[in-house]
């Protein structure tokens, strides 16, 4: 079964992938997290790296920079095939929709939506990438996210505290809407949404991944 963890920037996704990863490992299942991008493992990863730090020479459009996390895809999905032979759930940090919800939020209103359907089509069509059996959307307001972004472990891509995409209030306001749109549409569907706060307040870690597991079917977890 393939699990994709999706949602904006700083909302707590590899935090829940850990700890899924342990909660279905504790229960004798065969898991695995794969996280995306892959900075320095593939060509389009190398190169995302410095598209985030602000480091290429010229501006992505956003069809450029769709093809690029698609083809960090690509250039892993043998290792994405190999892992679902291997394993009883391969959880995502991050997948398809992440480009989806991403790259439209650099788009206006009809445009946004044929972006999202383009990279739909290239990454489950041409490039043959596997559709999740289950997407989670964790889902926090941006003024939680903005405080957990500052606490992240330094990444490797950028001694920046936040990078290109998160610096950006408005466009962090985009990329929620075009989950939640996506979610409504039924896009790379089955969605489940999980609420990473309540109250003002991040849920405990542990809560969070109980209740992405008691989404997975009872055979699975
Ligand atoms: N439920 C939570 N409660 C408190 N802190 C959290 C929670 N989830 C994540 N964090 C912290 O917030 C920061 C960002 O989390 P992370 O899982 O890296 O987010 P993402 O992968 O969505 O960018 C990390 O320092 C992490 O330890
Ligand atoms: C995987 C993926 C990420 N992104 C964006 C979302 C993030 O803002 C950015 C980096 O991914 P992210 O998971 O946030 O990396 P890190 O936690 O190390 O900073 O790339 C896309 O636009 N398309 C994709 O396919």
């Amino acid at each position: 079964m393939l699990v994709a963890i999706e949602g904006a920037d700083g909302v707590g996704k590899a935090t829940a992938a850990a700890r899924l990863h342990a909660r279905l490992t504790a229960a004798g299942r065969n898991a695995i997290v794969i996280g995306f991008p892959r900075y320095g493992e593939t060509v389009a990863g190398v190169t995302i790296g410095r598209l985030l730090a602000g480091e290429l020479p010229v501006a992505a459009s956003p069809h450029a920079a769709a093809v690029l996390y698609a083809l960090d895809r690509f250039e892993w999905r043998q290792a994405i095939l190999d892992a679902q032979a291997a394993h009883d759930v391969v959880i995502f940090d991050r997948y398809i929709a992440s480009n989806m919800a991403y790259q439209a939020a650099k788009m206006d209103g009809a445009a946004a939506r044929a972006l999202m359907d383009w990279i739909l089509a290239l990454e489950t069509g041409q490039f043959a990438l596997p559709r999740p059996d289950l997407s989670i959307y964790l889902d926090t307001p941006w003024e939680m996210a903005r405080e957990l972004i500052l606490r992240k472990a330094q990444r490797s891509y950028t001694d920046r505290a936040y990078d290109e995409y998160e610096a950006d209030a408005a466009l962090q306001a985009r990329v929620r809407a075009n989950y939640e749109a996506m979610v409504a549409a039924g896009l790379l569907a089955p969605w489940r949404v999980v609420r990473a706060s309540e109250d003002g307040a991040m849920r405990d870690p542990e809560v969070i991944a109980a209740e992405i597991a008691s989404h997975i079917p009872t055979a699975a977890r």
